[in-house]
């Protein structure tokens, strides 16, 4: 058996994750800033985590479930000698994100040598118990340097008041991205409501924002609260929030500035506390200039414009998002994936993004049943083949396109042409959410997609 009395093996290397597997104990290792840089799968069932979330987690997230750098000096929770080899022990009343303590025996030590500044921590449950499962937080797993810059940025702007807009393609995390922003806030006990606008008409965008008095309209038969309100003290996501009807713009800006709002029907404004985060995969700069988009509220939204980059650009977290939904799966026994398995998923382009990462796990997981995961269970969603570098996304036809003798096949941001919605309708009989899963987008994306199309040449 391990023990940090001895020196710890070399814990921290490409193939790091798979030393600290070999530990029985639960085991993490820290970086010198105090952010987990391996955890065991001991570790990972011992704080109902998957060893995906746990990446990147701080000191304080990791034992008080509050996102966000070491606080440095008294205020870090792990108390350490200095030494190389020295072990401290520490007990510590360990918090989990939905504000479950837990007592917790912590046995740390710096890693010598070559990872000096690395610190070692062997966890032990004070009761001696394993953890019981609980839900798992929506944590934001990446550890490229392009996430580790978003979270951060993400992590200050959190605690402010500022209006945020998430801008992406379809699928890259979005929504998880606000998740976490309002994870880290001081609104993190309130509410997260979210409204997507593309799922919603002009008139039920309104009433579902603002709520509607008893009588207003035709079915109105009892007073409902909207989601404004019901966002009072939290964060109100407003996902899609391009797609939203040029009328309904002016009113949700009214309501932003004046932090009020009147329900459809009614005569009293009510004061609403909501913070509000929105999100588009649309670039809202030329909806502005088109005319289809209100510039005031445009420069409302986009106080605070946050870019989140799709996968393909972001190669270094396939792996790790990979072993992320593999274990969210069930399939923890299959970790860590076969280099044949690795190579296969990152030197595809993903044009679904993130979402579609997770289905092709999802299914390869299933296929793989209780043996390894194999390269003939990783089934791509779109025929799109290995990389192409590119910076420009899928969105812009192929480079050369002009000297076509034909138009280029109409495509959408996704790489989605009508083709491809076409084929993925028919091979799931018509069933628009297995159609939407073989393609890698949402549903709602798909939707979206089919009525863009529908409308266009
Ligand atoms: N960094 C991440 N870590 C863990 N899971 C992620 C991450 N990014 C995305 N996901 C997962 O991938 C799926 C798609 O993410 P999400 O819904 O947040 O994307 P989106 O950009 O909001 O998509 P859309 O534009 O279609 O609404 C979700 O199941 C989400 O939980």
């Amino acid at each position: 058996m391990f023990s940090l009395h001895q020196s710890p093996p070399p814990l921290v290397h490409p193939d790091g994750e798979q030393v600290i597997e070999l530990i029985p104990e639960p085991f993490l290792i820290l970086d010198n800033a105090h952010r987990v840089v391996a955890a065991n799968q001991a570790a990972a069932r011992l704080l109902s985590q998957t060893r995906g979330m746990l990446m990147g987690q701080g000191c304080q997230e990791l034992l008080f479930g509050r996102p966000g750098p070491c606080p440095g000096g008294d205020a870090c929770p792990l108390t350490l000698q200095s030494g190389a080899g020295q072990v401290t022990e520490q007990r510590v009343e360990a918090r989990n994100h939905q504000g479950r303590s837990r007592p917790l025996k912590i046995r740390m030590s710096r890693v010598a040598g070559d990872a000096e500044g690395l610190v070692g921590l062997q966890l032990l449950a004070e009761n001696g118990t394993q953890a019981h499962k609980e839900k798992m937080p929506a944590r934001v797993v990446g550890r490229s340097q392009a996430m580790a810059r978003l979270m951060h940025v993400v992590e200050r702007v959190a605690p402010t008041s500022a209006t945020v807009l998430l801008l992406g393609e379809s699928g890259v995390g979005k929504e998880r991205v606000a998740e976490h922003l309002h994870r880290c806030s001081e609104r993190a006990d309130g509410p997260l409501v979210v409204v997507d606008c593309s799922a919603l008409g002009e008139q039920l965008i309104e009433a579902e924002l603002f709520g509607y008095e008893k009588g207003a309209f035709t079915g109105a038969d009892r007073r409902k609260i909207g989601l404004f309100e019901a966002a009072q003290g939290g964060t109100l996501f407003i996902d899609e929030v391009g797609e939203m009807p040029l009328a309904m713009q002016s009113k949700l800006l009214r309501a932003l500035e004046a932090s009020r709002i009147r329900r459809v029907g009614g005569t009293d404004y009510i004061d609403v506390d909501a913070r509000v985060v929105a999100a588009t995969h649309r670039d809202l700069g030329a909806m502005v200039a088109r005319g289809e988009f209100r510039e005031d509220l445009y420069y409302r939204l986009a106080a605070f414009p946050v870019d989140i980059p799709p996968l393909r650009e972001r190669r270094e977290d396939i792996i790790a998002l990979a072993e992320h939904f593999l274990e969210e799966a069930g399939g923890a026994h299959q970790l860590p994936l076969a280099r044949s398995v690795a190579e296969l998923l990152t030197d595809y382009q993903f044009p679904g993004n993130v979402r579609e990462l997770k289905n092709i796990i999802g299914r390869a997981a299933i296929l793989a049943g209780p043996g390894p995961v194999l390269p003939e269970h990783i089934a791509f969603q779109s025929r799109q083949g290995p990389a192409v570098p590119s910076t420009q996304d899928a969105f812009d036809v192929p480079s050369g396109a002009d000297a076509l003798p034909f138009p280029p096949p109409r495509r959408t941001r996704n790489g989605l042409t009508r083709e491809r919605i076409r084929a993925a309708l028919e091979a799931s009989d018509g069933h628009r959410s297995e159609a939407a899963q073989r393609l890698g987008v949402s549903e709602r994306t798909l939707y979206r997609h089919l009525q863009r199309l529908s409308s266009g040449p």
